[in-house]
């Protein structure tokens, strides 16, 4: 469930009388989500997103990842695209919370990722990333490598209750990709959340990306290894090469992997298992059970990790190069 501030008819409007949008027909929370509260809104001129953003979203952070969605839509990705108040303003306030109005963006999520569609991804993530080059803001990752053991710390000493030893085999992951994390690879803006849930299809073609909320500057290659770990692997916990070879290649064919990042790739994707095993740790053992927040399960991310720490090199994931797996 994620609507966690309620809005009034009345208040919607009157928010609304600040946009060229026409007249308030209806509106509804919708359920999906996890950090903000969504409204799917009709007016006469059309349908679009109400986002108010909740507490771990931090204001500061608003005008980077609203003009980054700007910013890529002008450029031809199909995102969410911020609407301006006649003000020229795209952030507002609505109910105490910082509010923006987006267009609506046709499509559902897949429930069940196809090579075909992990092709499409891995091309998307690319084109993002080509897209965002000359986007003049720049937001640290909140969620980098140094901020891993922090977050493990502040679990707290219920760890090993879901697990028996899994403190050390967290704290051991930790020195290893402290000291293996590579420092040169090409940088730029990354989504950093590339999960299923946040690219829609329509007609079995991608129609576009949403949720930019995690978005920062880092290493691009870290962001395919996010979506490596997200795309790539079965409900039964097995690594699928065919679209470990389908995602990785759609990158490749839009943007060229060096061969140090190809080198690098099972480093990174054993920080990406880390860091979503560690924030849903953290949610699991610290959110109330009572609270509206989805917690996910930490193991299917220690199962990825345990794979990833398992891979020799990039051919383990289904993708051959010769400069690397010759
Ligand atoms: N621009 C959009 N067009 C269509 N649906 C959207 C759009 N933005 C959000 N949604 C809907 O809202 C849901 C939650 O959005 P999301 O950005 O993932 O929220 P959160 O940041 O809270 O996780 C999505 O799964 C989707 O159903
Ligand atoms: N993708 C993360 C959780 C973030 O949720 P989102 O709804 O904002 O994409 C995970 O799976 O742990």
């Amino acid at each position: 469930m994620a609507v966690y501030t309620d809005v009034s008819e009345p208040q919607l409007a009157e928010f609304i009388g600040a946009y060229d949008i026409g007249e308030l027909l209806s509106y509804k929370g919708i359920a999906e989500g996890v950090e903000n509260s969504n409204f799917l809104l009709r007016t006469t001129a059309g349908t679009y997103i109400l986002t108010l953003y909740e507490k771990r979203v931090n204001r500061s952070d608003l005008p980077f990842f609203v003009g980054l969605m700007e910013h890529l839509a002008e450029r031809g990705l199909s995102c969410p695209l911020p609407v301006h108040t006649r003000g020229g303003e795209s952030l507002g306030e609505l109910s105490g919370r910082p509010a923006a109005i987006f267009t609506f963006l046709e499509g559902m999520w897949t429930r069940r990722p196809a090579p075909q569609h992990c092709r499409a991804v891995g091309a998307a993530l690319a084109g993002m990333h080509g897209k965002a080059a000359d986007f003049p803001l720049h937001r640290r990752n909140g969620l980098a490598v140094a901020d891993w053991r922090p977050l493990f710390e502040s679990c707290g000493d219920r760890v090993d209750g879901i697990e028996a030893g899994l403190a050390a085999e967290i704290g051991a992951e930790l020195d290893f990709v402290e000291a293996n994390w590579p420092a040169d690879l090409p940088k730029g803006v990354i989504h950093a959340d590339l999960f299923p849930d946040n690219v829609f299809f329509l007609s079995g073609e991608l129609s576009g990306l949403i949720d930019f909320y995690f978005a920062c500057n880092d290493l691009l290659a870290y962001d395919l290894a996010i979506a490596v770990c997200a795309w790539c692997f079965e409900q039964d916990g097995s690594f699928n090469i065919t679209k470990g070879r389908a995602l990785i290649g759609g990158y490749a064919s839009v943007r060229p992997l060096s061969a140090a990042e190809l080198v690098a790739l099972p480093v990174l994707c054993r920080g990406a298992a880390l860091r979503f095993l560690l924030t849903r740790l953290y949610d699991w053992l610290t959110v109330p059970d009572d609270s509206f927040v989805t917690k996910k399960d930490p193991m299917e991310y220690l199962g990825k990790l345990r794979f990833h720490r398992s891979v020799k090199s990039v051919s383990d994931y289904g993708y051959d190069d010769e400069r690397v797996t010759a």
